[in-house]
């Protein structure tokens, strides 16, 4: 869904409405900035004030991902969002109106949860420059690693197939592709047998993965029942024996994959059974022939229409599994017993027999298949099945910070989290690498290279006697050329040395102010050429060194040795680094101060520092483009000017490496001690924030927003917090009062707070996307309280 905006026609139109921000970060910032794709998750108050930041000074688009229809409260605090309005698409509405304060920006949303986008579309993000999430919860990540592991006992023929889809095995068509493989390797190895089971810690399968048929694609969602119906025929009609070792929950699907093994092992206060009906579902036909087939016709019926879910000891007296052990290794090992009493018997001849006792129940379903797919096609596009299976996920906790900021870490794209909650506001960047060419230095001083100039400009400078000159011709030459010829004179005396200390500098400072020839009236005249060549004896005699942060990077690594995913950033340096090690210097950035100066005289010199500049910037260039080409990068990958601007900053070049978001929430410990015991700090709202995130996972709201909870969410808060300083080692607790000020807010979004927070965090994301500027590493809180800020690096 998208709103194309049309583009401006006029380019100065463009240059006039931009000008004062095209002083602070220049065409090149601009031209980043009108590139730039930004993704909004989540289209809260501050969501929509971010963008409102970024719409304005003109990124290129952006996309909300939002599954959340408009609700009062949206309204009492999103500027963006109407009282008419309640009940539409959050993300639609908050489209349209952000497209409406800028045309030259494209806008268009997805009116889907994040979830549901990173299950259906795991590279979705991949596309943008820069993510923002608001008011997202957290998550146990799930991984890209392979969702089965087969592994095969040599000695007694025994294949364990085990289940590995964090966080529950949900069966997704990926899990379900990757059981059906397993088993086909497993019958290629001709193994005595299977054990199924699971890594997760208490669950054996949560059954199918809801977000397969929430909202479905139609065709994905063909293909993914037709694989169940594959992965299931395979493991019921499998020819060597199968066990499984239940190590955890088996809801609904992680039910039918016990029942369709042939002897089933549990362990101790789990749960099991077709419990379908009980999710406001109907269990399809050789679901529940899988279930009368083991506990038969009369406890089947019970069973299935009460969608009853038995505990372990019950499921051993109905029959429904076999054995009880009290733990997976016991359950393994019970396993190999059960699978060792078919040593003397013909695998074949079992695997037949076994046939078919089965053969009934699978032809059923092979009969029927097509129809079975249809049905279940059919109900789940169905409306109401959609309405309930939303409010049934709702239920179903959701939390994706985690896998959200894995997977972008991975894929090298920021990501931004930001939360606005009363009186407090909360980002934090999460940048894998981040590069800067800052080219607004604090204090920049001119880059004259009076000490070692080179060749044409010491040609030059050599040429100008200063102490010869006629009165009229030495009050217009540039300081430059004063200073530099008193810097000889000044070496003559000196070993051949340049003033370093202030001592000596002050040697040289007083041979400039004694050099006037005096008036009639004896005075000496200190013309303002000479006065600047004072000034400048202070900046300008400096060494030209590597600065500590450029060499880090010409030292690092990825500058060293590229590859074919090195950014240009990097091969710019690889150039650089050739050029400083034969030049032993930067490139001259090539600009001169104004100064006090006939024109003629100014120009010649000014454009010694330009050519030299562009000269080196050529050469870098050069280099820069035959490392690509060598790399086998793509040519225009590299502009001259883009160069240009690098050689010109190159003692202004940073790296940041930063840290992920879900290492840190994945951290057994913290070292918060110094902060904690620093009354000012604000380093409790941290904790505060994180307690608040886990309160949000566990109890699917926020704490304090609803009345008559506020005193139990207190409590609930205020354990949740202190089991998290435990967990992190820390021996320090919350102040009470901290604790009661979150559940005061209830979750509210303060618009004022929000406007504020946005403004601060669209900044940092044009830092991200303008490559200028140092962006903030990497937590910053606001206590709008106080109107005390603070950053951390967490
Ligand atoms: C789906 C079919 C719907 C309609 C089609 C029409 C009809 C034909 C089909 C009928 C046959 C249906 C068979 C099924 O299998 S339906 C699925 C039924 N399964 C469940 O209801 C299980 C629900 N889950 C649980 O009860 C618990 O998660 C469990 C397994 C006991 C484990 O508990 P716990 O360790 O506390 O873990 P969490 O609850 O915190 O869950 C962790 C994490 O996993 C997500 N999750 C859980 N179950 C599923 C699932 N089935 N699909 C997708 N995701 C699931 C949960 O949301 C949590 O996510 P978070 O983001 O919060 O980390």
């Amino acid at each position: 869904m998208s709103s194309p905006s049309p583009k401006s026609p006029e380019q100065s139109d463009k240059s006039k409405k931009y000008d004062r921000q095209l002083r602070l970060w220049g065409d090149h910032g601009q031209r980043l900035l009108e590139n730039s794709k930004v993704c909004l998750i989540n289209a809260t108050a501050l969501g929509t004030e971010i963008l409102k930041s970024l719409v304005l000074p003109g990124i290129g688009s952006f996309t909300i991902v939002d599954g959340e229809k408009i609700s009062e409260e949206d309204i009492g605090s999103n500027f963006f969002l109407e009282n008419d309005s309640i009940g539409l698409s959050r993300a639609q509405v908050a489209t349209q109106s952000l497209l409406e304060l800028n045309p030259d920006v494209r806008g268009d949303y997805i009116d889907e949860s994040p979830e549901h986008v990173m299950a259906h579309t795991q590279d979705f993000f991949n596309k943008f420059t820069v993510v923002i999430a608001t008011a997202l919860p957290e998550k146990r990540f799930s991984s890209d690693a392979k969702l089965v592991a087969v592994s095969v006992n040599d000695k007694s023929g025994v294949a364990t197939l085990t289940l590995q889809r964090p966080p529950v095995n949900s069966l997704n068509l990926e899990l379900l592709t990757d059981i059906s493989s397993g088993l086909t390797e497993i019958e290629k190895a001709k193994c005595r047998g299977v054990i199924l089971t699971s890594s997760a810690e208490s669950v054996f399968s949560a059954g199918l993965d809801i977000f397969e048929v929430y909202k479905p694609n139609p065709e994905r969602l063909n293909h993914f029942w037709k694989v169940l119906q594959d992965t299931w025929l395979k493991l019921y009609g499998f020819p060597y024996a199968t066990v499984a070792v239940i190590n955890g929950h088996a809801p609904a699907g992680g039910c039918l994959l016990a029942l369709s093994c042939e002897y089933r092992i549990m362990s101790k206060n789990y749960t099991i059974g077709l419990n379908e009906t009980q999710l406001g579902l109907v269990a399809p036909k050789w679901f529940i022939a899988s279930m009368r087939n083991v506990i038969g016709q009369r406890q089947s019926e019970l069973a299935l229409t009460a969608g009853r879910l038995f505990k372990t000891d019950e499921a051993l007296s109905l029959g429904l599994v076999d054995e009880v052990v009290d733990n997976k290794e016991e359950g393994i090992s019970k396993a190999e017993q059960f699978l060792s009493r078919f040593r003397n018997i013909a695998p074949e001849v079992r695997g037949m027999t076994k046939q078919l006792v089965r053969e009934d129940t699978i032809k059923d379903l092979m009969k029927t298949r097509e129809q079975d797919l249809n049905t279940f096609v059919q109900y789940a596009l169905n409306p109401k099945v959609q309405e309930y299976l939303e409010k049934y996920m709702q239920a179903l906790k959701t939390k994706v910070l985690i896998p959200l900021s894995r997977h972008l870490w991975d894929a090298q794209v920021p990501l931004v989290v930001c939360r606005s909650i009363g009186f407090l506001g909360y980002i934090r960047l999460q940048v894998k690498e981040h590069t800067v060419i800052e080219t607004h230095p604090d204090s920049e001083n001119p880059d004259l290279r009076l000490d070692k100039p080179w060749p044409a400009l010491k040609e030059h400078l050599d040429s100008i006697n200063v102490a010869t000159l006629d009165q009229k011709t030495r009050s217009h030459i540039p300081a430059i050329v004063i200073l530099y010829y008193y810097l000889n004179k000044y070496k003559e005396f000196h070993d051949g040395n340049v003033p370093r200390t202030r001592a000596e500098k002050d040697v040289l400072r007083k041979m400039i102010r004694d050099s006037p020839i005096p008036d009639e009236h004896g005075v000496k005249v200190l013309e303002e050429n000479f006065e600047e060549a004072i000034h400048y004896v202070n900046t300008c005699l400096n060494p030209q060194t590597i600065p500590s942060n450029v060499q880090t990077i010409l030292d690092d690594d990825s500058c060293i040795n590229l590859t074919q995913n090195s950014s240009p950033f990097w091969v710019m340096c690889a150039a650089l680094r050739e050029l400083v090690q034969s030049e032993g210097a930067l490139p001259v950035s090539g600009s001169l101060p104004d100064m006090a100066a006939d024109t003629n005289s100014y120009i010649t010199l000014q454009q010694l520092y330009y050519k030299q500049a562009q000269l080196q910037a050529e050469a870098v260039f050069r280099r820069a483009s035959q490392i690509a080409r060598n790399l086998g990068l793509p040519q225009d990958i590299i502009t001259e000017s883009e160069v240009k601007l690098f050689c010109k900053h190159a003692n202004e070049l940073h790296l940041i490496r930063g840290c992920c978001i879900a290492d840190e929430y994945e951290r057994t410990s913290l070292d918060l001690t110094s902060y904690l015991e620093d009354p000012d700090s604000l380093m409790f709202y941290y904790i505060t924030l994180r307690g608040l995130e886990r309160f949000i996972s566990e109890f699917n709201t926020y704490p304090g927003q609803f009345d008559d909870q506020v005193e139990p969410d207190v409590l609930k808060l205020k354990s949740i917090i202190s089991k998290l300083l435990s967990e992190w080692n820390c021996s320090h607790a919350l102040r009470d009062e901290r604790v009661h000020e979150v559940c005061r807010y209830g979750g509210a979004e303060l618009h004022s707070v929000s406007a504020i927070l946005g403004g601060c965090a669209a900044h940092e994301v044009i830092k991200l996307i303008t490559h200028q500027y140092k962006p903030l590493n990497n937590a910053f809180f606001y206590d709008a309280i106080t109107s005390n800020s603070a950053t951390f690096c967490l």
